[in-house]
């Protein structure tokens, strides 16, 4: 095993399910957050997605209790000075994501390579405010992470080949296929679905269909597991509307404009699944 101890910050969504693939293929995972409650959380996201991984996947074994005590919750930093690699995964807001790659780039070894997971924001700004933008490459992890066999691998203007190399041998060893694309905002698959998302809200806020007759004709008529306004809600609606402003910032068209439904969600505090109401109810 090439990549011993992984570095994962950010312990949400996206940062509890890289941390327990990783815990789950024998790596050993220092998971930072800013939230002690974050990160008790994210302690239970990983049991229980433990348990669900085995539902769902009966021929592979896995040893749940040595999975858990391969994690190490904190919320210091200083933590990741000997991690052998590091996947971000805080708040889709440049500012945030900002303040913790100028901290990491100080703490982490100078050989260790930055996987940036966003929605929507450059891999290549973000490789541009560290010392070492050859190592950077983004890693949009799909969500539910150890359900979802598939990343996307983004190049930015100065990775450098070895890089990519390096994200597709650590992707290997965690069990996941890549797609490596060039650096634009949303790379391939948030261009299309965050416009798509957006615009099944507008049909919601413009009275057209009901949340659930929306997604029921996604789901009968094109055969999509699941329909927009759910996989929004799986996603979370924060983080929807901060990559739609994103996209709506980084290329200036009026396409990528938020929905005011989505704003108004999210200012209500609907996130979705994990804040238990979104399109739909989860309580
Ligand atoms: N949710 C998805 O389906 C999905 C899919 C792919 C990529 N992403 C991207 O992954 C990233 C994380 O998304 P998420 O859904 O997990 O969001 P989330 O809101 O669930 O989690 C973000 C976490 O970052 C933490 N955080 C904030 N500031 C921090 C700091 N300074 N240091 C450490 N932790 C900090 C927060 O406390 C929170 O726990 C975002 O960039 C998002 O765009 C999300």
């Amino acid at each position: 095993m090439e990549f011993k101890s992984v570095g994962v910050v950010g312990a949400g969504v996206m940062g509890a399910g890289v941390a327990q693939s990783l815990a789950q293929t024998g790596h050993h995972v220092v998971l930072v957050d800013i939230s002690d409650d974050v990160l008790a959380k994210a302690k239970k996201e990983v049991r229980n997605g433990l348990r669900a991984f085995s539902l769902f996947n009966k021929k592979e074994t896995i040893d749940h209790k040595a999975s858990m005590e391969r994690i190490s919750y904190t919320t210091d930093y200083e933590r990741l000075a000997d991690v052998d690699f590091v996947v971000e995964n805080v708040t889709e807001k440049w500012p945030i994501k900002q303040e913790v790659y100028g901290r990491i780039d100080t703490i982490c070894r100078p050989d260790v390579v930055f996987a940036v997971n966003t929605s929507a924001i450059s891999i290549t700004k973000v490789g541009g405010i560290t010392k070492r933008a050859p190592q950077v490459v983004g890693m949009h992890f799909m969500n539910p992470v150890p359900m979802k066999p598939m990343v996307e691998v983004i190049r930015g203007f100065h990775t450098a080949p070895e890089t990519i190399d390096t994200a597709k041998r650590f992707l290997a060893e965690i069990n996941k296929q890549c797609v490596v694309v060039e650096d634009m905002p949303g790379f391939v698959s948030n261009r299309v679905l965050m416009l798509t998302i957006n615009e099944a809200a507008f049909l919601v806020q413009d009275k057209v269909a009901a949340p659930a007759d929306v997604d029921r004709i996604f789901k009968t008529c094109f055969e999509h597991r699941m329909g927009p306004l759910e996989t929004a809600d799986l996603i979370g609606l924060d983080t929807i509307l901060y990559s739609i402003e994103v996209l709506y910032e980084s290329y200036n068209d009026s396409k990528y404009r938020p929905c005011p439904l989505l704003k108004k969600m999210v200012d209500a505090g609907l996130h979705g699944r994990k804040s238990g109401r979104g399109f739909f109810s989860y309580e």
